[in-house]
């Protein structure tokens, strides 16, 4: 295909802690790749949305910053979160805000071992594609609404309650979605698809037992995909000790952050896994950031590993439809970390800034490009 020279409009957030280092990483890498291919160039504006922005005018997001958002193709999101701040005000504040205002209810999160990463699971070494799944989690609803309250508060009967909410539209629609992710990706591999929908429908009897009943019917819509059902608990079990048998998992907003947490540590670390926060009709921009926060014990020392923003940036040009981008920037980032250039949470010594320029090096030295 001839190239198509696209130029895509990025909002920049790189937000808190170590988010500026890692989406500045990000932004040299893909301005070496943009220049490196000559198939696509980005235009990046920097938002300066931040704790530090709430600390000095009293709100993360200006007065019309949301509608700003929709004038660009895309975002990249650093993290959010700050030793002054609490946790609840800023992650509020800033990325579930967003997330709410665009729609973006599909959560993706690719986990795979990259070449040179070590699992810690014993079972995958010499055999790294036994682990290799995207887990989609509900971005929207469930246990993340902010229903709930408090009364009696600081005295002995004090209550809180903090109301999980799931909706037959939010379900169906997360479900739908996660079918449909399962056949794509068994099409890639010219298997039938594979879904795991994650409950706990055992202990939380209203909103997942509504959640099994939904994806049993979307399911009538997808008879080539396998699908099961599985507890949350023993599913952590299932990836620690059955990691092949699991493709593409589907599970609630709060089940899902706990699993791929999981999932990034069994495939190395938490510093390599990126996540797409997507409006699936793309009636507005979707969101690509690392998994990881602030990392406040990290910020400064220029050893934050950039993998996780990387890669985030490949699923960002995937989304745009930049897909041969995207695989090229992964190879370079995987044959930087076979060739031993890893930052310490990989075992290694080398900084952010080592990893950024040998992911540049790498892109400008690969096939074709000389
Ligand atoms: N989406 C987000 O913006 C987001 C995500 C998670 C946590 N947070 C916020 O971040 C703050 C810290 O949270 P936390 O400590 O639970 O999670 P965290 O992801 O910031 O850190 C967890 C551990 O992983 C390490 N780590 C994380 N990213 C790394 C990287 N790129 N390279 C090397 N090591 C890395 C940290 O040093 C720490 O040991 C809190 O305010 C939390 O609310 C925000
Ligand atoms: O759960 C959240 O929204 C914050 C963070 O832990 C994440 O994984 O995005
Ligand atoms: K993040
Ligand atoms: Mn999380």
């Amino acid at each position: 295909m001839p190239p198509t020279n696209s130029t895509y409009k990025i909002a920049s957030i790189p937000g808190d802690g170590i988010g500026p280092e890692v989406i500045s990483a990000a932004i040299t890498v893909l301005q070496s790749l943009a220049a490196t291919l000559g198939t696509f160039s980005l235009q990046f504006h920097h938002l300066p949305w931040s704790s530090e922005h709430y600390k000095a005018q009293g709100r993360y997001i200006p007065d019309g910053g949301l509608e700003e958002l929709r004038k660009y193709d895309a975002i990249l999101f650093g993290s959010v979160g700050d030793p002054d701040v609490p946790d609840h005000i800023s992650l509020t504040g800033l990325r579930l805000t967003i997330i709410r205002h665009l729609h973006h209810y599909a959560n993706l999160r690719p986990t795979r071992l990259l070449r040179g990463c070590t699992s810690p699971l014993a079972a995958l070494s010499g055999n790294p594609s036994l682990l290799d799944w995207v887990i989609v989690r509900e971005n929207s609803e469930g246990e993340y609404t902010g229903q709930g309250g408090r009364t009696h508060v600081g005295t002995p009967w004090e209550v809180a309650t903090e109301v999980a909410i799931f909706t037959r539209h939010g379900v169906e629609r997360i479900m739908r979605f996660a079918f449909e992710t399962a056949r794509e990706r068994g099409r890639k591999k010219g298997k039938p698809g594979k879904l795991c929908v994650v409950t706990k429908s055992n202990a939380q009897i209203h909103g997942l037992v509504l959640w099994d009943e939904i994806a049993a019917v979307v399911s009538k819509d997808f008879p080539d995909v396998k699908w099961e059902k599985m507890l949350v608990d023993a599913m952590t079990v299932r990836m620690t000790l059955h990691p092949d048998t699991l493709d593409t998992i589907v599970a609630t907003n709060l089940h899902a952050d706990i699993l791929s947490d999981l999932a990034a540590a069994l495939a190395g670390s938490i510093g390599i896994a990126p996540t797409s926060n997507l409006d699936p009709t793309r009636g507005n921009p979707s969101m690509f950031e690392p998994i990881h926060g602030s990392a406040f014990e990290i910020v400064g020392k220029g050893v934050a590993n950039p993998i996780a923003a990387i890669w985030t940036a490949a699923e960002m040009l995937r989304w745009l439809g930049e897909e041969d981008a995207a695989d090229a920037l992964m190879e370079s980032v995987e044959n930087v970390i076979e060739e031993g250039c890893r930052t310490a949470d990989l075992g290694g010594n080398a900084k952010t800034e080592d990893i950024t320029s040998e992911v540049c090096r790498e892109i400008e030295r690969a096939p074709g490009q000389e």
